[in-house]
């Protein structure tokens, strides 16, 4: 007899999904007794984690991730990683065990009550199957779903009963099933883009986390060359779409109305690839776009497309449409952009450290191809400042800036990426959100190299408090935390150190070492 256990490994195998993350209650338990030696369960202390880690490996795999929570109580510490994979249009199958059918009625403990109402609005589906004979079918449908454009997390809640029950022979056809998302434009609607492109007196480009996702780093420089464009990233960027070292590319567009028009002021038509229009984060008023000029939008979702205040939007395949456009544009008769000035690498030796000085050293010491999980936010702009990053998947960010992303994720990624270096460079007030990433590092020995920048306060929300005129504002330092013996008491090697000398021979040997370790580096505070 095949169970609905059977059925639903055998079409997790199927679609490639053999790594669950996830922190268990007793709720669980029966859909992980037997736990298939074909499988892998990447315990997480915390569901933050878990659900970090997930968005992590999905993101660097573009493949759905499935990440196993207790009950209410686990969706709901997981909440925060619900808003980042949200954002980020990270595919996810989040399953929570529900209590047994019989009693579910009298709420006894453990019982997810209005389950599939919990994690909304942050998913694409969520569902609590009638019959445990549905299980099957609800598992391919989420596995499905959370793929299909655009991609995003979907929720399960499965009665730990049904996991025993027998699956209907007929649910065996989903085992077969193939869905695939067309997508690309036809070719007349790709030659009147095209036209509308070679028309532009000065067109540029601003690109989005989905060129990353889709892979399409490549035709974008093909774009971008063909038309001799200046390219930006759009604000608040989770990912990084575009060589920073190519000479068209400008740098991360600021988030805001305002900013984001004086940055584009003198272009005639702003070409939005694979992002919102936009994300924007700090409220200066301003014109939507400089005077004269036009946007036009492609994305894979219909939502951003539908909600942007302003200009066209095109939905389908961010890659498929971006290559098409490469391929039917003209090589523009301008002068290619000249590219942007870089600042000079920071002065070595200083007293205290400067971020500025960590970051180049990072850049200078780590392999070219290193991968980079960012969540020190008030050095966010240094980092697209100066960091090198060329090969796609390089960078990743918390797509809504949820805290607690970048410690689980970087685990993920470096699980999905075994043959790049993953480096987490994480402020000292979110190395605390998933801190317990650090143990599940240290027992599964993924190499990954934490760097904790200390300045011993909340930074980027001093510079809030400024920009917000919000004077007075308490709970903004957190002094004295000790990340050498947190990292050490859950059994991973760390150092602290004061200067670039010591930090650039602990994080050498760090890149080196093959498993993962931390470092504290201890550096100045300044506004950015
Ligand atoms: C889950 C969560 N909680 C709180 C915040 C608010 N927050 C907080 C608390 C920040 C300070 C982070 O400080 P840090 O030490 O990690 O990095 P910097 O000192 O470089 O800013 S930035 C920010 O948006 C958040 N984004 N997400
Ligand atoms: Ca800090």
């Amino acid at each position: 007899m095949t169970t609905i256990r059977d059925l639903t490994y055998d079409l997790l195998r199927r679609h490639g999904v053999t790594t669950i993350f996830g922190n268990p209650g007793s709720n669980e338990l029966p859909f992980l007794q037997d736990f298939p030696s074909d499988f892998r369960y990447i315990l997480a202390l915390h569901e933050g984690t878990a659900i970090g880690m997930a968005d992590g490996y999905a993101q660097a795999t573009g493949r759905p991730a499935l990440v196993n929570l207790h009950s209410a109580a686990g969706t709901g510490n997981a909440m925060g990683g619900f808003a980042n994979a949200w954002n980020a249009h990270s595919p996810l199958v989040v399953t929570a065990g529900q209590q047994i059918r019989a009693m579910i009625g009298m709420e006894p403990l453990l019982t997810n009550i209005d389950a599939t109402t919990l994690p909304k609005p942050l998913v694409k589906w969520s569902y609590e199957p009638a019959r445990a004979e549905d299980v099957p079918l609800a598992m391919s449908r989420a596995l499905h779903l959370s793929a299909l454009p655009a991609p995003g997390p979907v929720y399960l809640s499965i009665p730990y009963d049904d996991w025993a029950k027998p699956a209907e022979p007929e649910s065996l056809r989903l085992l077969e099933r193939r869905v695939f998302a067309a997508g690309a434009l036809d070719p007349a609607a790709t030659a009147a883009l095209a036209a509308r492109l070679d028309r532009s007196a000065k067109p540029v480009i601003v690109l989005g986390p989905d060129v990353d996702a889709a892979r399409a780093n490549e035709h974008a420089v093909r774009l971008a060359e063909r038309l001799k464009a200046p390219v930006w990233v759009a604000p608040s960027a989770p990912r990084c779409p575009f060589p920073t070292t190519h000479p068209n590319f400008r740098g991360l567009l600021t988030a805001s109305m305002a900013d984001i028009s004086r940055l584009l002021e003198g272009h005639d038509l702003v070409l939005v690839a694979g992002a919102p229009v936009f994300r924007y984060h700090e409220y200066v008023p301003g014109p939507l776009l400089p005077p004269g000029a036009e946007l036009i939008q492609i994305t894979c979702d219909p939502d951003e497309a539908a909600r942007a205040p302003m200009g066209d939007a095109v939905v389908g395949d961010v890659g498929l449409i971006l290559a098409a456009l490469a391929d039917a544009v003209n090589e523009a008769a301008r002068a290619a952009p000249q590219p942007r000035e870089v600042p000079p690498r920071a002065a070595p030796g200083a007293a205290l450290l400067t971020a500025e000085r960590v970051l180049d050293l990072m850049d200078e010491l780590a392999p070219r191809d290193a991968i980079y999980v960012n969540e020190s936010t008030s050095t966010i702009e240094a980092m697209w400042e100066r960091m090198r990053w060329e090969k796609p998947g390089s960078y990743y960010f918390g797509a809504a800036g949820g805290l607690g992303f970048a410690m689980p994720a970087a685990i993920g990624v470096q699980l999905a990426e075994p043959d790049r270096k993953v480096i987490a460079v994480v402020g000292d007030g979110s190395a605390n959100y998933s801190v317990t990433a650090l143990w599940t590092a240290a027992q599964h020995e993924v190499p990954v190299v934490f760097v904790i920048m200390r300045n011993g306060t909340y930074g980027a929300l001093r510079w809030f408090a400024g920009m917000l005129e919000a004077e007075r504002v308490p709970g903004l330092d957190v002094p004295g935390i000790d990340f050498v013996a947190i990292a050490s008491g859950y059994g991973l090697e760390a150092v602290r150190v004061e200067t670039d000398d010591a930090f650039a021979a602990a994080f050498a040997r760090s890149l080196k070492a093959g498993r993962p370790s931390l470092i504290e580096v201890a550096t100045a505070w300044r506004t950015p």
